[in-house]
């Protein structure tokens, strides 16, 4: 069916200072949705951030706004990742020995830093290719105890505040559509529907987080960041460098690649886009958006979490080291995880709170023996046709 809007620009345009995303390989056809439509109320672009949340749960949202009397200001949250982008690089190139002092896992936390290698990609318990630094927007905005964090990254908390106000502004402008189109029970839209389970000033595990992947070599086995569903509501993600890849559902087919021309490295990049996965090219002045698993149960599996990872950056992005930007929009700690929808109450196993769920699914990647436990909504996420 057809799914993506082929305007010529900016997609082929690339980042400065990094290698181009190759041509040679199949993408996934993301629509992309207008942030100043919908802050303008636009009928339509909400109509097609709607579909898009339903039948591939991914979009990209363009966010060069012209007017910022209403709401979200796209332009400052750009220039916000941008500086962002500076700030990780800064923190990551500290010694390993300094990062692993913000390591707080064992003390149930997954706030801090995650090592290389410290996570798994799959059940056999294979180990992940990159780092991560999870800031919490609770402690960024003084509702929680503040965690130690280096000098490198304590200097920026102004910054960490301007960029979740902006990015939990777009998960907000995202929560309404969904809440006035789906078929919510009356006591959840008269306590003010979804947005009111997502209040920026109640605590919940809302997060930034850091990525650094080294480069790798690029074969059939370097996955960076396993399989998974995101565990939250709304995920806003910048990336600059190709490598994150969705597995699309039978009902959405790739867009092919544009040209054939050989590259190095082409077999293992098309060897990687097989059972369905594609990539998901980077697009200057966009952010990549998607739902999370929280959405999937409120919804009654009518929003789609979409199974993603990150492999080697293809062609010869693949020799350069990638970092991604990204912040959850989770549930409020206490809320439950059950169908919020009339008549939606079918759902097996037992009801947790958002917080219970995110604390099982981060830490459980983990383990050794931690895949099963941290299961998301990966089997609605590849249910097939549909919804
Ligand atoms: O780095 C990326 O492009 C995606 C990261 C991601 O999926 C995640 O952190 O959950
Ligand atoms: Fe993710």
């Amino acid at each position: 069916m057809p799914h993506s809007d082929h305007s010529p620009s900016p997609l082929n345009a690339g980042f400065a200072d990094l290698p181009p995303f190759p041509e040679t390989v199949p993408t996934a056809p993301l629509l992309r949705i207008s942030l100043q439509k919908l802050l303008q109320g636009n009928a339509d672009e909400e109509e097609r951030c709607w579909k898009a949340c339903c039948d591939l749960g991914f979009f990209y949202l363009d966010l060069r706004t012209e007017d910022t009397a209403q709401g979200v200001d796209g332009q400052s949250l750009l220039r916000d990742a941008d500086q962002l982008f500076e700030v990780m690089k800064g923190f990551f190139d500290l010694d390993v020995q300094e990062k692993v002092k913000y390591d707080f896992a064992d003390q149930g936390s997954y706030f801090g830093y995650k090592g290389l290698g410290v996570g798994i990609v799959d059940k056999k318990g294979t180990r992940d290719r990159n780092e991560f630094y999870n800031i919490s927007k609770d402690d960024t905005l003084g509702l929680s105890s503040k965690l130690p964090s280096p000098e490198v990254l304590n200097s920026h908390r102004a910054l960490y505040e301007s960029y979740i106000n902006s990015s939990h502004g777009i998960c907000d402008a995202v929560l309404s559509i969904l809440s006035s189109r789906l078929p919510l029970s009356a006591p959840t839209t008269q306590n003010g529907g979804l947005p009111a389970l997502h209040k920026l000033h109640s605590i919940s595990g809302d997060q930034i987080r850091f990525v650094k992947a080294p480069p790798q070599k690029q074969d059939i086995a370097s996955v960076a960041l396993g399989e998974h569903t995101d565990f939250g509501s709304v995920t806003v993600l910048f990336n600059r460098l190709g490598g994150l890849q969705v597995r699309l559902p039978d009902y959405i087919d790739a867009i092919p690649p544009v040209s054939t021309g050989k590259t190095e490295g082409l077999g293992v990049d098309t060897r990687l886009c097989r059972d369905g996965w594609a990539y998901v090219r980077p697009l200057p002045g966009h952010c990549i958006v998607n739902l999370g698993d929280a959405l999937v149960k409120f919804s009654n599996g009518k929003l789609r979490s979409n199974i993603h990872r990150v492999v080697a950056p293809p062609g010869e992005q693949g020799a350069v080291t990638r970092y991604s930007l990204v912040y959850f929009c989770r549930p409020e700690d206490e809320v439950r995880l059950k169908a919020l929808v009339e008549g939606g109450d079918e759902q097996e196993g037992e009801e947790v709170t958002a917080k219970e769920w995110i604390l099982r699914r981060a830490l459980g990647r983990r383990t050794q023996d931690g895949w099963e436990k941290s299961e998301g909504t990966e089997a609605v996420s590849m249910r097939s046709g549909g919804k």
